[in-house]
């Protein structure tokens, strides 16, 4: 039996008349990595939107965890909120609140545990994306952008989600901090069994953390593949992007 956490079958996204998404498939497998790639303005963050229910599909099915998002009961809904986080591409921090209330925030929302192990938690979830106690009550104003991409990533990971999404989650890091960052996401990967839906640009971490990478192109997924497959592929676009001066330059240093 096939064990998909994400099962989008024939997808179809429009703007009005503008067709985004004709006919999409894919399948994102537990505990797989996964990168999604493609153009500027192919369809990702859309993609993403529609998985996780803040577009209405035009037509196609999208199931998460087994059910079909047309058909949840409030429960499920709830259910399926509960098992995935999401970092959005600005990390989407709440400005007025500190550090730990924002981590804190999914917990107070989704639980009903007593505040002083909430904070607790909240306290775990920082540690273990490395930011120091003494970030706790900082605003997000008042820290780097890499400290509020790993903000983000705790908050997102706050109820342990099983389903993890990423919308460019090393833009605009500096290559040190987006390698730590990159490491991070791995290693929680790995210890915790998370499956990871990761929108990137970033060649480096297709080829230093994804298991797989799905190709957006064409108004469908046009492959899912290693990166050493899509090496080898004959799409113009898959070509240009992994065999060009930046693939090329990637693949040295790897
Ligand atoms: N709310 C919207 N209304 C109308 N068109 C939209 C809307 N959101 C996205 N689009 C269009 O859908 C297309 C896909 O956008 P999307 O943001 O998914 O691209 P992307 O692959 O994530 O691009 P990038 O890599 O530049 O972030 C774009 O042409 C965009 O203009």
């Amino acid at each position: 039996m096939s064990d998909a956490v994400v099962e989008v079958s024939g997808l179809r996204s429009q703007f009005g008349e503008r067709v985004i998404h004709d006919d999409l498939d894919l399948t994102v497998e537990r505990g797989e990595v996964l990168g999604v790639v493609g153009g500027s303005g192919s369809g990702k963050t859309v993609l993403l939107n529609s998985i996780i229910g803040l577009k209405e599909p035009e037509g196609g099915t999208v199931k998460l965890f087994g059910h079909d998002r047309a058909e949840l009961t409030k429960a499920q809904a709830a259910d399926i909120e509960r098992r995935t986080g999401i970092l959005f591409q600005q990390g989407a921090l709440f400005s007025s609140l500190s550090v730990i209330d924002n981590v804190a925030s999914p917990l107070v929302e989704h639980t009903r545990l007593p505040k002083d192990v909430i904070r607790e938690l909240a306290e775990m979830k920082i540690a273990m994306v490395g930011l120091k106690p003494e970030s706790h009550h900082l605003k997000p104003a008042e820290l780097s952008g890499g400290m509020r991409k790993r903000v983000g990533l705790a908050r997102a990971l706050a109820l342990d989600p099983e389903l993890l999404f990423l919308d460019e989650p090393t833009a605009g890091l500096d290559p040190i901090g987006a390698g730590a960052f990159d490491d991070l996401i791995r290693q929680l990967s790995d210890d915790l069994g998370l499956t990871v839906f990761m929108i990137t640009h970033d060649l480096d971490t297709l080829y230093a953390i994804t298991d797989k990478v799905a190709v957006v192109a064409d108004k469908r997924i046009v492959a899912k593949a290693t990166v050493q497959e899509l090496e080898q592929s004959d799409h113009p676009w898959i070509r240009e992007y992994f065999l060009g001066p930046r693939g090329r330059a990637v693949r040295k240093a790897a």
